[in-house]
């Protein structure tokens, strides 16, 4: 495997008596789209500002595509797209004229920058927009022209903080299905910072749960909850006919089930707790013992149960 395009070991950024991150360890491999979710405080943007060389860590070191962003922050800015929470445009420009604005401070060469511009438009779906000021703009079409400024220097990793952040239910999907077509068509890796749980599931290939300073988990969402809730990750609920009967010499097989870690049985529901899905060889061993089924629920623990379980304390 390359070596990873954003390495963080062991950052730590002090505050005084504040710990805003303490000790983070986090690879990011080219191409992923890797959503760093947590809390109000809980040092996203801390960690943003330390990986761009704008705030020194207090211990630890940030390597973004193979600088350190502390000693060299211009050579990682030159790679680096950032959009921060809030993005500031001239209102009485175009976007258009914003857009070359940025492109020239960016460096890039005057002759390409026309066709640059017009291309990432394009990309963004501003292209019928382009001539008017971005004073009418909705905040949806703002970020879009955010993400517009970031991508026209070329960049090989885009960090987002809170790129969602005030847009309506539709402009959010438009915006993060924009983001995992470029990630998926350019290579591009995406670190998008949230403590929406839900934009975050739709996009990315991997969360990492911060809280507090500190990455409690990291991985897909379905190895986040195998991390976190461990044994107890599925449950699966099978309603029968008549009640059953006790004792009952089905609980006795179905304990020697090496995934299932819990059997609760009241009246006619039976309730499994285990480590993966077993409902579909559950309810076949049922009706082959000759069970009468008149339901079966399957509860996989998603975002909303790591969040609940480790989020609402902190909000
Ligand atoms: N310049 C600063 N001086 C002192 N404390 C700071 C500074 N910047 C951040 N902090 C503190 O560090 C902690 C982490 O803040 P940070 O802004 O990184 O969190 P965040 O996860 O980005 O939160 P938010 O979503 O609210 O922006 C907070 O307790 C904050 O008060």
């Amino acid at each position: 495997m390359k070596d990873p395009i954003i390495q963080l070991t062991g950052l730590t950024k002090q505050y005084g008596t504040v710990k805003a991150v303490d000790d983070l360890n986090l690879n990011i491999q080219q191409g992923e789209i890797f959503g760093l979710l947590g809390p109000n405080g809980a040092g996203k943007t801390t960690t943003i500002l330390m990986m761009l060389g704008l705030t020194d860590p207090t211990a630890g070191t940030a390597k973004v595509c193979g600088y350190n962003a502390t000693s060299n922050p211009i050579l990682v800015k030159r790679k680096v797209g950032y959009m921060p929470d809030n993005v500031g445009f001239y209102h009485n420009l175009t976007a258009l004229e914003n857009l070359l604005y940025i492109g020239r401070l960016n460096g890039v060469p005057e002759n390409e920058l026309p066709d640059r511009a017009a291309g990432v438009l394009e990309i963004v779906g501003l292209t019928a927009e382009r001539h008017k000021k971005t004073a009418a703009f909705s905040r949806g079409m703002k970020q879009r022209l955010g993400l517009a400024d970031v991508l026209i220097k070329n960049p090989e990793v885009i960090i987002l903080d809170e790129p969602t952040l005030g847009i309506d239910p539709v402009g959010v999907k438009d915006f993060l299905a924009l983001i995992k077509n470029l990630s998926r068509q350019q290579g591009l890796t995406v670190l998008l910072s949230s403590h929406h749980l839900h934009h975050v599931q739709q996009v990315c290939d991997r969360v990492g749960i911060f809280v507090s300073g500190k990455l409690l988990a990291q991985g897909d969402i379905t190895g986040l909850s195998a991390q976190l809730f461990g044994a107890g990750s599925h449950i699966t609920s099978v309603t029968f006919e008549q009640a059953v009967p006790q004792p009952w010499p089905l609980e006795t097989e179905l304990r020697t089930w090496p995934a299932i870690s819990h059997i609760n049985i009241h009246e006619n529901e039976l309730e499994t707790t285990s480590s993966k899905a077993i409902t579909a060889a559950l309810v076949r061993f049922l009706v082959d013992k000759g069970c009468n089924i008149t339901g079966v629920h399957q509860k996989n623990y998603g975002l909303d149960d790591i969040y609940q379980k480790y989020f609402e304390s902190n909000e």
